[in-house]
C-alpha cells in the first residue's frame, strides 16, 4: 500500500507541499469570514509536516452531525488519531478534500453551502487562451481520414489529463484566477506534438476494434452505451465531451453516460456544474466547436447523454469495492472509459505493484470492458512491457510522476 511516510517520496510531497499550497490558494481566492479562515488554519496546522521533520498533527474525525459522518466513520476507523503521513495515500488525499470542504462550509448549513472553493481556478482555465486554441483546432478534424479522426479525439482526451490544476500546484505553475490568463501552463499537448509520443502502452486499436465499425451492437455483449468516468473539468472535460460526441455521431455508441463527482474534489475534478460550464463554453465557440456543443446540448436534453454523480466517485476506496448499484450500472456499458491518474490508482489499487503486472488481471473484477486513459502523475504503473520498463528506468527522470508519459490500456 502506498503511504506518504518516506520524506523523499512523491506522496510525501503532495501532503507536505501541495496541500498547504492549496489551502493558501483557496483562502486567498475568497473573502471568507473569520470562522472559515480559522477552520482553514486549523486544517493547515493539523495536516502540516513540521520543521522538526515530523507530522504536526493527528487525523481528526468529521464533526458530529456531518451528513456523511457514518460513512467516513467506517472508512476512517483505522486511521483517525494517526499521523496523516502514515496512512494510505489514497485515503489521506480523499479525506483531505472532504475536510477542506468542511472548513469552507461547503456542506452547510450557512451562506457558503454549495460554493465550490475551486471554482475560481476552474473558471479562469475555461476563459484562457489555451481552451480557445484547442476548440479552434477542431475545425481541422473533419479533413482527416477517419482513423486519424479517431486518433485525434482519443489523443485529445488522453493528453487533456495532463492539464489538471492540482498537478500544476506542484509542477510549479500554481493555479490562477486571473481572467484570460488562467491555466496556460502545464496543460495538454502543444501544436505539432504527436499524440502517440510518450505513450508507453497503446491499446487504442483494440478499443476501436472492440467498438467495431458497425456500431455498438457489434460489441461482444451487444451493449450500446458508452460510459466515461470523468476526471478533471475544463481542459480535460472539454476533450472528453468531444470524444463522447465523436462516439455518438460515428455510431460507435447509441447512448453515453458521463460519471462526475458529487462534490468538488482533487482541485479540478468535474462536477455537474462543471459539465454545464464546459458545455456552455463549447457551445459559445465559433466554427465546428459550436456545432459540437449544440449537438451535445441536444444529446443531454434528449437523454442520449446522461450525467450521473454516484457518491462512490468521492470515496477513498478502490473500484474493486464498488457498491452493487454502481456495478450494475457499469455492467450495462459496451466500454467504460476511466480518465486520469486518480481513477487509475483506484482501478488497479494504489500499491507498489511490479510495473509488469498485467493490467487485465488487476482489473478482472470490473463489470464491463474498460479503457484507461491516463497520464502518469503518481507512482503506480502496471501493464508495462519489460523492455519499455527497462528503457524508462535507464533514462531516469520522473516518468512515473511528471505527466510526461501516458497509457491507453484496454481490457475486453
Ligand atoms: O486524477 P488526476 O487529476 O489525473 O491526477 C490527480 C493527481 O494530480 O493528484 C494526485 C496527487 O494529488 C496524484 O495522484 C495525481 O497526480
Amino acid at each position: 500500500m502506498i503511504t506518504s511516510a518516506d520524506p523523499d517520496s512523491f506522496p510525501h510531497s503532495v501532503l507536505a507541499e501541495r496541500h498547504p499550497a492549496l489551502i493558501r490558494q483557496v483562502r486567498d481566492a475568497f473573502p471568507y469570514p473569520p470562522d472559515r479562515q480559522q477552520a482553514l488554519d486549523a486544517l493547515a496546522a493539523e495536516t502540516a509536516w513540521s520543521a522538526a521533520g515530523t507530522a504536526a498533527g493527528r487525523i481528526a474525525p468529521l464533526p458530529a452531525g456531518a451528513h456523511d459522518e457514518a460513512r467516513w466513520g467506517r472508512w476512517g476507523r483505522p486511521y483517525v488519531g494517526q499521523s496523516w503521513f502514515e496512512v494510505p495515500f489514497l485515503w489521506a488525499e480523499s479525506y483531505f478534500y472532504r475536510r477542506l470542504l468542511e472548513a469552507v462550509g461547503h456542506f452547510g448549513p450557512g451562506p457558503w453551502q454549495g460554493v465550490d472553493p475551486f471554482a475560481p481556478f476552474k473558471r479562469a482555465e475555461l476563459r484562457g487562451a489555451a481552451v480557445a486554441e484547442e476548440l479552434a483546432a477542431l475545425d481541422e478534424v473533419p479533413g482527416l481520414p477517419r482513423e486519424e479522426q479517431d486518433r485525434a479525439v482519443l489523443g485529445g482526451a488522453l493528453w487533456g489529463n495532463r492539464a489538471d490544476l492540482g498537478f500544476r500546484i506542484s509542477a510549479g505553475g500554481g493555479t490562477d484566477t486571473g481572467a484570460g490568463t488562467g491555466g496556460e501552463g502545464g496543460g495538454g499537448r502543444g501544436a505539432g506534438e504527436d499524440a502517440r509520443d510518450g505513450v508507453i502502452v497503446d491499446d487504442a486499436d483494440r478499443f476501436w476494434r472492440h467498438l467495431g465499425p458497425a456500431g455498438p451492437a457489434s460489441t461482444p455483449s451487444g451493449a450500446t452505451a458508452l460510459h466515461l468516468v470523468a476526471d478533471n473539468a475544463g481542459r480535460e472535460l472539454i476533450p472528453d465531451l468531444i470524444l463522447l460526441d465523436h462516439l455518438l455521431t460515428t455510431g460507435r455508441a447509441a447512448t453515453a453516460v458521463l460519471h462526475v463527482k458529487p462534490y468538488p474534489y482533487f482541485v479540478s475534478d468535474a462536477t455537474t456544474a462543471d459539465v454545464v460550464d464546459c458545455l456552455r463554453r463549447i457551445t459559445e465557440a465559433p466554427g465546428r466547436a459550436g456545432r459540437i456543443g449544440a449537438r451535445l446540448w441536444d444529446a443531454m436534453t434528449s437523454g442520449r447523454l446522461a450525467v450521473r454523480d454516484h457518491w462512490f466517485f468521492c470515496a477513498p476506496l478502490p473500484y474493486a469495492a464498488m457498491p452493487d448499484d454502481l456495478r450494475a450500472d457499469l455492467a450495462q456499458a459496451a466500454v467504460t472509459v476511466f480518465k486520469g491518474d486518480l481513477n487509475y490508482r483506484r482501478l488497479v489499487g494504489d500499491r507498489h505493484h511490479p510495473a509488469t503486472t498485467p493490467f487485465a488481471s488487476l482489473t478482472s473484477y470490473a463489470p464491463s470492458p474498460l479503457l484507461a486513459l491516463r497520464t502518469l502523475k503518481s507512482d503506480v504503473a502496471v501493464g508495462l512491457d519489460p523492455d519499455v520498463l527497462a528503457d524508462l528506468e535507464r533514462d531516469g527522470g520522473a516518468w512515473r510522476t511528471g505527466g510526461t508519459h501516458a497509457v491507453v490500456q484496454f481490457r475486453a
